[in-house]
């Protein structure tokens, strides 16, 4: 079993990594969507909602309260594959989290960490124009310094593995497909010609 968590800053490229994974069949457990699903619950808009209910959740059930729904769900999409289980889980954000994916699957958990420069994540995410803040730069400076305080910065540090999204897309995807296949960023670029 290999049960794959991504971290990055925003514009990275964790969701091109998602896609990645979908396309390959594999499941993809989304930390966010864990949240979203929560705040619906409560009855409110999650494009509203999403960040007070997050912290919430925490201050209800302790920092890994996100990372104790979602694991169950790993567990699940692990059992229900053929052959060696492959599941990607998409947005780590603390050490807590990460000791938490720890501690339920040991080595079969891998940390990545995706990476690119701010000038090149801020293109993307302009060029992606999902939100407003991404038209922004002092904005987005302004989310990464929050989300690196909110421990992510120790996450990048302790990761197992780097990408290194500096490159092409298609490049990237690539690298993806090797950590998902073989659970390394090495090309075996004979395998790919
Ligand atoms: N190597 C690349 N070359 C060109 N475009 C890229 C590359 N990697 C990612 N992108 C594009 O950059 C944008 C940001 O990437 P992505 O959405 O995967 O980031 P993210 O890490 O999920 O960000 P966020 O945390 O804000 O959701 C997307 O439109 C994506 O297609």
């Amino acid at each position: 079993m290999r049960i794959i968590g991504t971290v990055g800053l925003p514009g990275s490229g964790k969701g091109e990594a998602a896609a990645v994974a979908r396309e390959e069949e594999l499941p993809v457990v989304t930390m966010g969507d864990v949240i979203r699903e929560e705040t619906r619950r409560r009855g409110l808009d999650p494009s509203e909602h999403h960040g007070e209910i997050a912290q919430q959740l925490r201050e209800e059930e302790g920092e890994t309260a996100i990372a104790d729904r979602c694991i169950p769900m790993v567990r699940e999409a692990a059992e229900e594959q053929d052959g060696e289980p492959v599941v990607l889980v998409d947005g780590l954000r603390s050490m807590a989290e990460v000791e938490r994916f720890v501690d339920a699957f040991g080595e079969d958990f891998l940390l990545v960490s995706i990476e690119a420069p701010f000038d090149l994540r801020a293109k993307r995410l302009g060029d992606r124009g999902r939100e407003a803040t991404d038209l922004d730069r002092e904005k987005l400076r302004e989310r990464e310094e929050r989300e690196l305080g909110f421990g992510m910065g120790e996450v990048i540090d302790a990761a197992d593995l780097t990408i290194h999204n500096d490159d092409s897309l298609e490049r990237f995807r690539e690298q993806v497909r090797a950590v998902l296949e073989r659970g390394t960023t090495d090309i075996d670029d004979e395998a790919h010609q």
